[in-house]
């Protein structure tokens, strides 16, 4: 199975209501697609979304870079030797991290079609499905409670509340929604480095002795500030998980080694792909750490590889933040898995089980 060619191309999805952080508001999902073609006929697909804020990668980046510089060092390689394809797309150029993954999962959807099995199986196996959170975006105190709500209405058991512009008003949405959801869900809240660690202290520290119950509190700090994530965590009952200051599996070691965190946020788009996810999952695991398996505001091809390495990291990967599908208005790619509100389900059809996407504006090359 010989790598003949390789083809970009744009998958736009609305979502159903903006999707807000402390980083960036989003009307649509918007992925560069890659379509990696073999002489036997077989196409693997991957996608990249583009969050310049958090791993600065942009729609041209990423085109660029797959196009001038993996490309090139796939053409002609063969799938029976992924490892090789993997260190070539790894090794063509510093950071792009989001075009990186993007090359990873088609070549992985590939490797998977190559053997006639469901991508999860041949990295270990587990039960194929998992069950999501739904991201609360940052708004206004009233919006933000019915949002809640709608999701409990929804089917979810855990909302992901996104904090992070102003520390006093923080509070009171915490303390609202904790209020409407009433222990009906569990709540992770993540301040997408909103805050500094001393605000980031007072507010989990106000908010525990009120009583308002949070699974985690995920990158309360900045991405940089490894120092101020260790005295969060030092400083708080409630676990706290890395996910900006955590892109691949060096940073995931210094971070365990040095007790900044409790928890590991792992992201394709941020690891670069799925080896060094796999990677992430399995230095954790040696330390006892558990980690979250999260995606960017991104489609369901991207959020289908992750899934895959969710369910075969199951042991560590105990917590899964797989959204991206359930905010957008529509599914474009047709397969064999589902994405049903809170519940994500993988067939077992090979590789990513992907048959057909709608929908895709295919780049000149
Ligand atoms: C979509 C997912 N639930 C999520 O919240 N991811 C964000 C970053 C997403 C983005 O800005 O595209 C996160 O965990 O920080
Ligand atoms: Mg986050």
């Amino acid at each position: 199975m010989k790598i003949r060619t390789i083809r970009l191309g744009m998958l736009r999805i609305p979502l159903k209501t903006p999707f807000k952080t402390a980083l960036r508001t989003v009307e649509q999902v918007e992925d560069v697609v890659v379509a990696i073609e073999t002489d036997d006929g077989h196409v693997g697909h991957g996608s990249a979304a583009a969050t310049a804020a958090i791993t600065g990668d942009t729609h041209g980046s990423i085109i660029e870079a797959i196009r001038r510089y993996i490309a090139p060092q796939l053409i002609d390689g063969d799938i029976t030797d992924l490892n090789a394809l993997v260190a070539r797309t790894q090794g063509a150029l510093q950071r792009n991290t989001s075009a990186k993954a993007a090359a990873e999962i088609a070549l992985y959807d590939l490797w998977g079609q190559l053997h006639g099995a469901p991508l999860y199986q041949l990295l270990g196996g587990g039960e194929p499905r998992l069950s999501t959170d739904i991201t609360i975006s940052v708004d206004g105190i009233d919006k933000m409670v019915a949002d809640s709500l709608d999701a409990l209405a929804r089917g979810f058991t855990s909302l992901k509340i996104k904090v992070g512009k102003d520390m006093a008003t923080d509070i009171e949405r915490m303390r609202a929604v904790h209020a409407a959801v009433a222990g009906r869900a569990s709540l992770r809240l993540d301040a997408n480095q909103g805050w500094n660690a001393r605000e980031a202290i007072h507010a989990i520290r106000t908010l525990e002795d009120a009583g308002v119950a949070m699974e985690l509190v995920e990158q309360p700090v900045k991405a940089h500030d490894i120092d101020g994530l260790r005295e969060v965590s030092a400083n708080v009952r409630t676990p706290v998980m890395a996910d900006e200051s955590a892109f691949g599996p060096r940073e995931a070691i210094e971070l365990i080694r040095t007790r900044a965190a409790d928890i590991i946020n792992i992201k394709l788009m941020k690891a670069g792909g799925i080896s060094n996810a796999l990677k992430m999952a399995d230095v954790a695991a040696i330390h006892g750490v558990d980690c979250m398996m999260g995606c960017m505001l991104e489609g369901p091809i991207g959020v289908t590889a992750a899934a895959h390495v969710a369910v075969a990291r199951s042991a560590t990967i105990t917590r899964i933040d797989l959204d991206g599908p359930s905010l957008c208005t529509f599914n474009p790619v047709h397969g064999t898995t589902v994405f049903d509100e809170a519940n994500i389900m993988l067939g077992d059809a090979p590789g990513l089980g992907i048959a057909k996407i709608d929908g895709i504006e295919w780049l000149n090359s």
